[in-house]
């Protein structure tokens, strides 16, 4: 999807469907399969990787919306799969992390990527870089490896450069992949594309038709499937970007207030029947 100035209205009708695609949930809940990307998605994006804010109903409401879906609701995120789930406190739901690497099925079953080559010593050979460079933080997530330049954008060619050469150090199994002011050297054998197939050949996804929600260019893999198999696809838009999402939305908190509203109506719909 890409907007033209001129094109107001098209940007306006297409921001509009995001919202009434996910309101068809309430509609028809056995139909679908909610896939849900996180950083700058269901939450807003920080000047760090840990200063995130979850707002405090936000878990309760995946709950609320995961039981209204049967369980068919995963969230699908470049986080390493144990820091995005402690996020959620006590919930649990289904969840690829790493951009696919590693998956936790809605079984509880945990499938990680190997380790390739001496990926260790070439995470210290970018820490000790990133040292030079006052702002720039380094997230290690045990498969993947990040350098964030949010808090000093003058060293964004500097860290570009660097993670592109050690991108192609690491070898064939592993790929850069740039997102919102950070560079990363992840595994190349997943993505979330495959990710949301590998659920999606699962109960209780099984059979459900896709909607993928996602704000950036690793949610584009995800998106290509969704669009594939006859679902759809949202893009939390802060400017227009170039996406092959087919619909839009135009912030996280929008997003939530979405969801917010699908939650109460469940509750609501559960004391009128009891
Ligand atoms: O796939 P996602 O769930 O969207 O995760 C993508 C990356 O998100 C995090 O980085 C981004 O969010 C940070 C907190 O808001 C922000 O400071 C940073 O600039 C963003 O790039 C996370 O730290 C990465 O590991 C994820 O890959």
């Amino acid at each position: 999807m890409s907007y033209e100035p001129n094109t107001l209205q098209a940007t306006l009708d297409t921001v509009q469907s995001g919202g009434a695609i996910l309101y068809d949930i309430a509609r028809d809940p056995g139909r679908w399969a909610l896939f849900l990307d996180i950083d700058g998605t269901l939450i807003d994006i920080a000047d760090s990787p840990d200063g995130i804010t979850v707002p405090p109903d936000l878990p309760n409401t995946l709950e609320q919306i995961s039981q209204l879906l049967g369980g068919a609701l995963a969230l699908v995120t470049g986080r390493a799969l144990v820091y995005a789930d402690a996020l959620f406190g006590s919930h649990h739901f289904p969840i690829a992390g790493l951009h696919g690497a590693e998956r936790r099925s809605s079984s509880g079953e945990v499938q990680r990527l190997e380790r390739s080559g001496d990926f260790a010593a070439l995470k210290e050979r970018i820490t000790d870089q990133a040292r030079q460079w006052p702002g720039v933080l380094v997230e290690d997530k045990g498969l993947a490896i990040a350098a964030h330049y949010r808090q000093a954008p003058e060293y964004q060619q500097q860290v570009e450069a660097v993670m592109t050469h050690f991108a192609e150090l690491a070898g064939p199994d592993y790929m850069l992949q740039r997102g919102k002011m950070v560079l990363e050297i992840r595994p190349s054998r997943a993505s979330k594309g495959e990710a949301l197939r590998a659920f999606l050949s699962e109960p209780p996804f099984q059979g459900r038709i896709p909607i993928a929600v996602g704000d950036d260019l690793t949610d584009e893999a995800m998106f290509r499937v969704a669009n594939e198999l006859g679902g759809h696809s949202i893009r939390i838009e802060e400017t227009a970007a170039q996406s092959i999402a087919t619909s839009a939305l135009p912030s996280a908190a929008g997003l939530r207030a979405i969801l917010g509203t699908l939650a109460q109506q469940r509750k609501q719909a559960g004391k009128d029947a009891s």
